[in-house]
Formats: C-alpha cells, structure tokens, sequence
C-alpha cells in the first residue's frame, strides 16, 4: 500500500516540530507539505531541519493551496484563525484534515461540523492516549459519584499558552456535564474572586494556572465529605500529543467523510 502523504500546519511551532518528527518516524506516513504563517521568518526553512530530524526536502511555504497536490492528510495545531482557513481549503479540495487547535468558539466548531459533512476530520483537544483514557474514567466516576460530591477542575499550562482554560479542562467538564445530566454552560465556574458565596453543588469549577514551561497537566477532583477522588494526568513531552496525531492521520485516510474525535481514532467509544 502506497505512503499516507502529510502535511503540517504551524511546522514551525512547538507542536509542528513535534509533528514533523512523529510523521517521520511512524509507519506508513510521509511528510509531502509543511506550512507556517505568512511574513514568518521561518518560511522557505527545511521541515526536517528545523524538527531536527535532518533534512526532508519539504520547505515551509504560507500558502496551503499552493501544495495541495503534495499531500492526502492535513494536520493542523495553530491558531483558531488559521485552522478555519485551512478547513475551507481542505473542503473545497476534499483533502482530509487532523485539528488539534484548542480555543475554538461555537461558531468555528459548528464550521468543522459541517465539513465533516463533506471530508474526514479527526478534531480532539488532546491527542494523547492517557488523557483519552482519562476521559473515560471521567464518566465512570461522574455516574458512580454523582450529586454526592464537589467537582473541581484544574489545569495547568506553559506560560505561552494563550486559551483558557484549556481544551481539554473544558472536554473533561462536557463529558462529567452529560455523565450527570447537567448543562455546562449553566453549571461552569471559571475561577473565584472576592464574595463568592458558599459553593453550589451542582456546580463544576474550573482553575488555570499559567507557568513557565509545563507541557500540560490535569487533576480533576470529585470531593465527598470524608474523601477525595482524583483522576489526573500529567504530560512531560510533546511527544505524545504528536504520536497521537501521527494515529489519527493513518486512521482518517481511511474514513472519507464525518467528524470524528479521538475515541474513535482509539476505538473507545461505547456506541
Ligand atoms: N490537541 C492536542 O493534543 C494539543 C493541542 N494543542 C493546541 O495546538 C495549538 C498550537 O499549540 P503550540 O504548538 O503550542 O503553539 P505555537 O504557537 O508554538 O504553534 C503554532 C504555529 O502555527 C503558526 N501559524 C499561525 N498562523 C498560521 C497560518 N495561517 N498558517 C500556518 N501556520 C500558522 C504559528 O506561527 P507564529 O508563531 O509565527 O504565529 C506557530 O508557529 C494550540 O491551540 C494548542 O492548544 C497543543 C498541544 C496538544
Ligand atoms: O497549548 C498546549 O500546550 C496544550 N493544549 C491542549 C489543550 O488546550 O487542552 C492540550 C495540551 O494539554 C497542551
């Protein structure tokens, strides 16, 4: 069977290099394009080189069209801006797309929804098989737990990171929002300041914390009277948000349209 071709969007970021390297060395997969910002001092730089994975022989062009006939796959960790522009021309040119881009509005997600009408698209806010797990037992514990316990939500990120909270800390509420029938919109609590009243209990708290050069880390709480329960997760490398990537990439290629998340990629869905 012939390589999967990929392109990386942003392949100049921290997540890009971390992509370009993942691509290279999975199975199956080759790097065919690679993108950065337009006006980006990167552009026209090897991909390999700046993953530090020798050289590839795929420069960094700002215009995603241009390199359509190079690539089946595109992955893209960027900015919500960038990632609404790459899905229109994925759309339009029936190219399939990985989204990894966290800090998406309403508005952008129902966009992605409805390409997927058209193409395939994996759309996850985090790619990692342990956070995924979590995820799961996030729902165990939610309806096992239920009304009888406090649930807090703390997320800790690099000091670049610029959404908040993450995508992730706000996946985690969804699933314990639907595992207790709550609406998170009506429920969400996003960090506490000054008078605040003693806590509601059907509430779900959300903490950010920003700093220095942590990759990602996550602890749910579910507190009873007596006890505490904690699910958490902590990332030390990239690494696996990029392997996680690399998956979903082999996996889409072969779905010609629908949107997807990273339980189907990883075969955990229930239904
Ligand atoms: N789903 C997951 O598993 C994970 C998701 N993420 C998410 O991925 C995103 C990126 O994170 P991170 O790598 O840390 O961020 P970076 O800022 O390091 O990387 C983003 C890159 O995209 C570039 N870029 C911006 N606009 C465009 C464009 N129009 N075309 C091509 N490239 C563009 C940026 O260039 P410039 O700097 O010049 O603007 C930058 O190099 C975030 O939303 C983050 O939350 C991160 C880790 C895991
Ligand atoms: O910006 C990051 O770095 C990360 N973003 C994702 C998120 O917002 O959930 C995933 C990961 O924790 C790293």
């Amino acid at each position: 069977m012939s390589e999967i071709r990929i392109a990386i969007a942003g392949a100049g970021g921290r997540m890009g290099r971390m992509l370009v390297q993942a691509v290279t060395e999975a199975d199956g997969l080759t790097l065919g394009a690679a993108t950065e910002r337009a006006g980006s001092s990167l552009l026209g730089a090897d991909a390999g080189e700046l993953a530090g994975v020798g050289r590839l022989d795929v420069p960094l062009v700002a215009d995603l069209s241009a390199v359509l006939h190079a690539f089946d796959v595109l992955i893209d960790f960027t900015s919500p801006a960038a990632t609404m522009g790459h899905l229109d021309i994925c759309r339009d040119a029936g190219k399939r797309l990985v989204i990894g881009t966290t800090g998406l509005d309403e508005a952008q997600r129902a966009q992605i929804k409805a390409a997927g009408e058209s193409i395939g698209i994996v759309f996850a806010p985090n790619m990692s098989v342990g956070v995924n797990l979590c995820f799961k037992l996030l729902d165990i514990a939610a309806r096992v737990l239920g009304d009888e316990v406090d649930i807090e939500i703390i997320e800790a990120h690099h000091r670049h990171k610029v959404d908040a909270p993450s995508g992730t800390a706000l996946h985690m509420g969804e699933v314990i929002a639907e595992a207790l029938g709550r609406d998170l919109k009506e429920v969400a609590v996003y960090g506490r300041e000054g008078h605040t009243g003693a806590r509601e209990r059907r509430t779900i708290g959300f903490e950010t914390i920003r700093a220095g050069d942590v990759v990602g880390e996550h602890s749910v709480w579910f507190v009873a009277d007596g006890e505490r329960i904690e699910i958490a997760h902590k990332a030390s490398t990239r690494m696996n948000f990029a392997r996680g990537a690399a998956r979903a990439a082999s996996w889409i290629a072969g779905h010609e349209r629908g949107l997807f998340d990273m339980q189907d990629v990883l075969g955990l869905r229930a239904d």
